[in-house]
């Protein structure tokens, strides 16, 4: 494609961390496909979150045209704590108040918008905004643009939670019917206990369905979909969700760190430290003690433990997950956040890990306990590590799948069950070992998955198997070599080329 600099294209992330990071991978990706600039939006902590893990990847070439915008906000006049700008450690009450804050971005992101449009002399060539901002799309209309949403998410997911806030109530459901979803084929059956208790109580009258429906919505009447998954990885749950929303939707994922996705993935990502550049944290374990302790063990017998970048479970549940842990004899590492209910900066407490365990873990060597946040890339990739026990938020999943590691669900909010569904029912790559933080779990159902799972025969090498094949389906989707285009490279292509022939559109009808 030819290289147009004078182009530009303005971003709109939701404000999380699952959201800016493919935000702003796909801002690298655009840019080096096209050279057009770029300009992310957000709010000024978000804006500093990204910064920080945009000045930290100063090896990746073009930052120049790639610009972070401050949109003002104040937590506080939305009955939000001081400087609370992120989905990140809320508790879901804040949660809810932090999406209805969101659309106060309306207006200044407007002005932004028209101020690039009034300088140029025309509009942006698009805005690409988070599904969750359907009214971005007004936005585009009033100043003859055009609005493509993008859901970070997978097809699959994405399809199941936008037909679930469109088909609401859920109220009267059974607790042990199943039931059908619209946009899905007979065939998937979804469980109340898939729905996370907010979506449960929706009626459409609440704050929660006030926010969703008119957003996905929204999202509906844009240009188009883009979605971070790939063509061939996913190619029911793509052709389900363009039946639902009646648009075109373009896979363009999965958007890692190209290093993810080379065939020696392993020691470039290690040597990269990239997992704690891209997250902007400074984790309490450096990622060289992370990967001396996994270089004592053998070829894929560590299990690696995470629930993503902002949900946790109950102090029961924890208690027999880490039962659970030690009685499988197997080495895990663990990224402990305090449970539900605790201060994310308490200590370890009694009430929730068995007594003794951290000492006997660390005097075994069978667990590593990371506090808040690990080097998830690089223990991915990292050859000792066998299976991942995960929360199942999209970005996990494709980074477990782009190293071929089968993944244990526990999903807890979001789409999270409809991802850790899809793992299981249609791709074979999963179990899942429970849902939410009500359920209750006992330590010996927690052995018996991991034992299963990190099983090198079996059904564990059965799911390793077919992870193999995912991840050679997500490193075909970006491979870029002359004529050898990879489906998710011919698919960006393919947006930018639809965008500019309806710009022309607009310009030569806006002329008439
Ligand atoms: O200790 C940690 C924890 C997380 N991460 C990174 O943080 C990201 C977490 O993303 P994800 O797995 O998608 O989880 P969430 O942060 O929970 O993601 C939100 O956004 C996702 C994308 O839309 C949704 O799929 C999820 O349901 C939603 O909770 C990943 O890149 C991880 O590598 C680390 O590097 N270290």
């Amino acid at each position: 494609m030819a290289s147009k600099s004078n182009e530009q294209i303005v971003m709109l992330p939701f404000m999380a961390h699952g959201h800016l990071i493919p935000f702003l991978a796909l801002a690298r990706q655009i840019h080096q496909a096209t050279g057009f600039t770029i300009s992310i939006a957000s709010t000024a902590l978000n804006i500093q979150y990204l910064t920080s893990t945009f000045n930290s990847s100063s090896d990746e070439p073009n930052n120049d045209h790639i610009h972070l915008v401050e949109l003002p906000f104040c937590s506080n006049d939305h009955g939000l704590p001081p400087n609370t700008e992120n989905s990140e450690n809320l508790s879901l009450d804040l949660v809810g108040k932090l999406f209805s804050a969101s659309l106060s971005l309306r207006t200044p992101f407007h002005s932004f918008v028209g101020d690039i449009a009034a300088k140029q002399g025309h509009p942006p060539l698009c805005i690409i905004s988070d599904i969750f901002f359907g009214w971005a799309g007004e936005v585009a209309d009033s100043l003859g643009t055009v609005n493509v949403s993008f859901s970070t998410g997978g097809a699959y997911g994405t399809l199941a939670y936008s037909s679930l806030w469109l088909n609401l109530p859920h109220r009267g459901r059974g607790d042990s019917d199943e039931f059908h979803l619209p946009g899905f084929p007979d065939r998937c059956r979804f469980h109340i206990t898939q729905l996370h208790h907010f979506l449960r109580n929706a009626d459409g009258t609440d704050s929660w369905s006030k926010f969703f429906q008119p957003q996905i919505s929204l999202s509906m009447q844009s240009f188009g979909w883009l979605c971070n998954t790939v063509e061939e990885f996913e190619p029911e749950g793509l052709e389900w969700l363009r039946k639902f929303v009646k648009l075109p939707v373009w896979a363009i994922g999965p958007l890692l760190p190209p290093v993810v996705l080379k065939n020696d993935s392993s020691s470039l990502v290690i040597s990269s430290g990239i997992s704690t550049r891209r997250a902007g944290k400074r984790p309490e374990i450096s990622t060289e003690k992370c990967m001396e302790w996994l270089e004592s063990y053998s070829p894929g017998s560590v299990l690696y433990v995470s629930f993503g970048s902002q949900n946790s479970i109950s102090p029961s549940q924890m208690m027999e997950l880490a039962i659970g842990l030690e009685e499988s004899a197997k080495p895990f590492i663990w990224v402990v956040r305090p449970p539900v209910g605790f201060d994310k900066k308490c200590d370890f407490r009694a009430e929730w890990l068995p007594d003794g365990f951290e000492e006997r873990m660390k005097n075994r060597k069978q667990g590593l306990l990371v506090r808040n946040w690990a080097p998830q890339l690089e223990i991915l990739s990292h050859m000792s590590t066998g299976a991942f026990l995960s929360h199942c938020g999209w970005n996990s999943v494709l980074e477990s799948l782009s190293q071929g590691m089968p993944i244990i669900g526990w999903p807890l909010a979001a789409e999270q069950a409809y991802n850790s569904k899809m793992l299981v029912e249609e791709m074979g790559v999963g179990v899942e070992l429970t849902r939410g933080v009500q359920s209750s779990i006992d330590w010996k159902e927690v052995k018996k998955v991991i034992e299963l799972v990190m099983d090198k025969k079996g059904k564990g090498g059965d799911m390793r198997n077919k992870a193999m094949v995912i991840k050679e389906q997500l490193r075909a989707s970006v491979r870029d070599e002359g004529e050898d285009k990879g489906s998710s490279v011919k698919a960006l292509d393919h947006l930018m080329r639809t965008l500019e022939s309806k710009r022309q559109v607009i310009s030569s009808t806006s002329t008439i």
